[in-house]
């Protein structure tokens, strides 16, 4: 499996761009701004769309995406997401006010676009072996993560979360974990927006890998700009014990 981050900040600005994965060239983990470096072709060649949640942020290029290339591609592209996620993806993206019901164009039968409705911790085989799996997450919005697995070695994806003990179980049991993506959205005094706005500073941060019981690479993503440096310094004091390291557009991992 190839993964290559194509956004991976919490927010928009110079070179910044918002959360997207492109795992294997063929299918997209969120569809955040990094989504619109990829060149029309690349675009084309996207066939399933895995979404963590309905937030702006990570959706941002899906209406758009489905728009350009529609019509260049032969069969529908399919958005995988709790119901939950489709149907606010549906009422509030979809719903021709925002944005056109790709889902019916350019007809019910053959449309540009298919939601695909899962379970948290649904297997989605992928060809050649490899395997997505969803994972709880804790937002503001219904949310989950991901775990990609091929097999060899997994990557897991936190997606937007807060202090969950649900996830660390279900981390904790994936034996051939290598890499951890998870988010710290604030710096340590932005603690009170970070708990209403559900997610992450670095004590938090600190609190919750504390249950990580494997060993993993922890790569730190969605830092709001502004205060980028210093939530990594913060992290660096309060959860050493892991090294995270600042997650970076164009990072790929191959696993
Ligand atoms: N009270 C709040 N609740 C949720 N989000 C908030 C609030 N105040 C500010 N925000 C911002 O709104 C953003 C929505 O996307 P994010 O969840 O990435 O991050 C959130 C915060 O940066």
């Amino acid at each position: 499996m190839r993964v290559k981050i194509l956004g991976c900040s919490g927010g928009i600005g110079g070179t910044l761009r918002t959360t997207s994965m492109l795992l294997d060239g063929k299918i997209l983990i969120d569809a955040g701004t990094g989504v619109g470096d990829l060149s029309v072709a690349e675009l084309a060649a996207i066939d399933h769309i895995f979404i963590t949640h309905a937030h702006l942020d990570h959706v941002a290029m899906l209406p758009l995406l489905v728009d350009t290339v529609g019509a260049l591609r032969t069969s529908p592209i399919v958005v995988h997401a709790s119901q939950a996620t489709l149907d606010i993806l549906k009422a509030h993206i979809f719903n021709w006010l925002i944005w056109p019901d790709f889902s019916e164009i350019p007809s019910v039968q053959a449309p540009f676009m298919q939601f695909a409705a899962f379970e948290e911790g649904e297997v989605f085989p992928l060809d050649g072996g490899g395997r997505i799996v969803a994972l709880p997450a804790l937002h503001t919005v219904p949310a989950v993560g991901y775990q990609l697995d091929s097999g060899a070695a997994s990557l897991v994806f936190s997606g937007d979360t807060t202090v969950n003990d649900a996830f660390w179980p279900v981390v904790n049991a994936i034996t051939n974990l290598r890499y951890l993506i998870i988010e710290t959205a604030f710096c340590n005094r932005e603690i009170k927006l970070a708990e209403a706005s559900k997610h992450l500073c670095p004590s938090m941060l600190a609190d919750e890998l504390s249950k990580l019981h494997r060993p993993a690479e922890v790569f730190i993503t969605h830092l709001k700009p502004g205060e980028i440096e210093l939530t990594m310094q913060e992290i660096g004091q309060d959860a050493s014990q892991h090294s995270p390291q600042m997650l970076y557009n164009s990072q790929i991992f191959d696993f």
